[in-house]
Order: C-alpha cells, then structure tokens, then sequence
C-alpha cells in the first residue's frame, strides 16, 4: 500500500503555547484514519500543516511522498473545512463550479460530476437554490459535495458530519466506506464517538503526541473497556 500522507516528528507552537510537540502519523491509500483528541488538541494544526496552509516549526509532513507545503499537490485532495466557506450569494451549483474550477477539474463532464456529488449528499433537489437559505446540515452537505469534486485520491475532512441527520450520517459513512474500497485514503476529524468505531484505525492526540494508534477494537481490548468513547475518557484520566 502506499503512503499518501505521512507526518514525521511535526511539532507546531503558536506562541508559547506548543500545540503539537512531536507528531508522527500516517494514512495509506484504502485506509479511513479517525483522527481524535479533546478540543484544542491540535487536530486542526495537524489538517493544516498536512495540508501546508501552517508550517511546522520541526519535523515535516508528506502528501503524496512530498514534503509540504507543495502548491501543484492542493488539487489532488478533498478539503472540508471545520468551517464552511462558501458565497451565500450564489446557488449551490455556482459554488461547486468556482472550487471546481479553483481545483483545476476538467470543465468536460463538470455537469455530470456535480450531480454526482451532489447526489452523494442527498442535495440534489437544491442544487439551483442560494446557499443563503439552506440550513447549517445543507451547508455542511454542500461543503462535503465540494471536498468531493474530481474523486480526488485523498480526502481530509474536519467534522463532516456536524449538524447532519443520523439516516444522511448514515448514507455519508457507506459512501466514504465506498471510496475507501476503491483505493481512496480518508482522514477525519470528528467529535462523534460511535463513528469512530467506523473508522480503520484510530488516533489519539493528547498532550501534543499521538498517544494511541490502531483499530478501534484493537484500542479497546488494549484499554480493556468496551467503546471508543471508553478509550478517550480512560486515555485522558491517564493524560492528568
Ligand atoms: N493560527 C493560530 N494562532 C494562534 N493559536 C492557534 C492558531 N491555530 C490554533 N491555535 C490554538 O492551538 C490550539 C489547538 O487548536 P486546534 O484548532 O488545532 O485544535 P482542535 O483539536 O482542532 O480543536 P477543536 O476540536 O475544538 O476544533 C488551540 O489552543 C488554538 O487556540
């Protein structure tokens, strides 16, 4: 398997206060890696320095076998921000054609692309309607739709599923299963701990390390209690 993404003893201090001491972290192609930690962790700081919108005071991050950042690679992945950042203003289909267009996909077959991620998060219905309107789930499905767009190798998504239903969580998991199935890599962020059980391997950031790295049922047996959820509290009580 290959390695698409691969953090080698990041560290990252914004100020005095040293978020990331010393990280090491990989994903492979066909591998969903559910990135945990309580707020203010640093799982953000680690997106953004794999991504190389923040650069690692030591150490170095990989996508794709290179040394980040590295502009031309910014089009090969699937970015969804915690945050949405989308215009308003426009409809729905006017914002996936602009991050189409920023990404550098093929304008040929752009029609039938939309649509098909569109379709992936149950948004078809409201593609011609101003994002103005849609509620903070609509959003999120939007900004997903967008992460989406070109089937690009590897997808970093930072709570995807904030404020979605639990039947369209649902549809939005086997679709990331899916994608995982054809060779794609996945990492995700979220606070959701019963998606965590979903994911193939789990890491846990605490304290500016990764402090724990494997399956989730691997992560329970070593732990010895029943949930992901289990994990991250008993891990923490130890971090104090
Ligand atoms: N650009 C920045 N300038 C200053 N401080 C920052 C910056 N980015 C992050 N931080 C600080 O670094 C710490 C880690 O933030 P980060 O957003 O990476 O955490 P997180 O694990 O993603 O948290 P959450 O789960 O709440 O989103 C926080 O204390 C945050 O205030």
């Amino acid at each position: 398997m290959e390695k698409v993404i691969s953090l080698e003893k990041v560290a990252k201090s914004f100020g005095s206060l040293k978020v990331l001491k010393d990280v090491d972290l990989s994903l492979e192609t066909g591998e969903i890696l559910g990135l945990l930690g309580p707020s203010g962790a640093g799982k953000s700081t680690v997106i953004n320095v794999t991504l190389g919108v923040e650069k690692a005071d030591a150490g170095t991050a990989y996508v794709f076998g290179e040394a980040m950042p590295k502009r031309e690679l910014l089009g090969k992945i699937g970015y969804m921000a915690q945050s949405d950042a989308l215009y308003e203003t426009l409809t729905a289909r006017a914002n996936l054609k602009f991050f189409a267009e920023m990404r550098g996909i093929d304008k040929e077959g752009l029609d039938a692309e939309i649509n098909r991620v569109a379709g992936v998060v149950s948004l078809g219905d409201f593609l011609d309607q101003a994002v103005s309107g849609f509620s903070g789930g609509m959003k999120r499905r939007l900004s997903l739709a967008i992460a989406l767009l070109g089937d690009p190798k590897l997808l970093v998504l930072d709570e995807p599923t904030v404020g979605i239903d639990p039947a369209l969580r649902r549809q939005i998991w086997a679709e990331l299963h899916n994608m995982k199935k054809q060779g794609h890599a996945i990492l995700v962020t979220t606070h959701v701990m019963d998606e965590a059980e979903l994911v193939d391997r789990v890491a846990l950031l605490m304290g500016g390390r990764v402090i724990a790295n494997d399956g989730p049922k691997q992560l329970e047996e070593q732990y010895g209690v029943p949930s992901i959820e289990d994990v991250f509290l008993k891990a923490e009580e130890e971090e104090e």
